[in-house]
């Protein structure tokens, strides 16, 4: 089965006292509103992830990126037995290089919060799951099943822990990104604020 593809983003800045931060925000309307999610959303037709990423982080955030230093990090799915219609396939970003002034969307307005001290309790409950490892530098894949309340996760796959793994979207390989144990999502160089 063909999931609706989608993409998610998590943008990284370190701190001047060397603290890593990450940009989440508060979802104003669709599928999760209220929850805190990386910047992303659906991928247009035509668009690969990596091109989504790029179009939904400055819709989102206003901050520019390059695709080139987009990190690819993995994939989820997400299904939902209960509204068939909420399932997706989501490929996952991290991005430390970037440029902009961070700005309100219609979407969510970003907030920086630090690796240690994500708002796990106010994510989509996979979250706690993968983020916190993805944020560190290990790639998932991995299947989560939400229950009759569509909030809660009743079942996921074991996490599948596979450098060098290569990131795959329908139409073939995300330009060449290869995933490995040493996937510089920590290397955090940007000229932002
Ligand atoms: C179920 N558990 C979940 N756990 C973590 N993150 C989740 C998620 N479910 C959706 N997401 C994220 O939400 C965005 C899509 O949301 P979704 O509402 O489909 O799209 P959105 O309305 O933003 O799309 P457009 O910007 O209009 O294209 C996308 O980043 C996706 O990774």
């Amino acid at each position: 089965m063909t999931l609706p593809q989608v993409c998610v983003s998590y943008i990284l800045r370190r701190t001047d006292d060397g603290r890593t931060q990450v940009m989440l925000g508060r979802k104003k309307k669709g599928l999760g509103l209220g929850n805190f999610v990386g910047l992303g959303g659906k991928l247009e037709p035509g668009e690969t992830p990596v091109d989504a990423a790029v179009r939904e982080i400055h819709e989102e955030s206003g901050l520019s990126v390059r695709a080139s230093d987009l990190v690819p990090m993995g994939r989820l799915r997400y299904w939902f037995p209960h509204r068939p219609a909420w399932s997706q396939e989501s490929s996952v970003f991290v991005c430390s290089i970037w440029s902009g002034t961070p700005k309100e969307s219609d979407e969510l307005n970003p907030e920086w919060f630090d690796q240690g001290a994500l708002p796990l309790a106010e994510m989509w409950d996979d979250a706690k799951q993968w983020l916190p490892g993805v944020l560190a530098g290990k790639p998932i894949f991995a299947d989560f099943t939400f229950g009759a309340d569509l909030a809660t996760v009743v079942e996921h796959s074991a996490q599948v822990d596979q450098p060098g793994r290569e990131c795959q979207d329908h139409t073939g390989p995300i330009r060449g990104s290869r995933i490995t144990s040493e996937s510089p999502a920590l290397v955090v160089d940007h000229n932002g604020s």
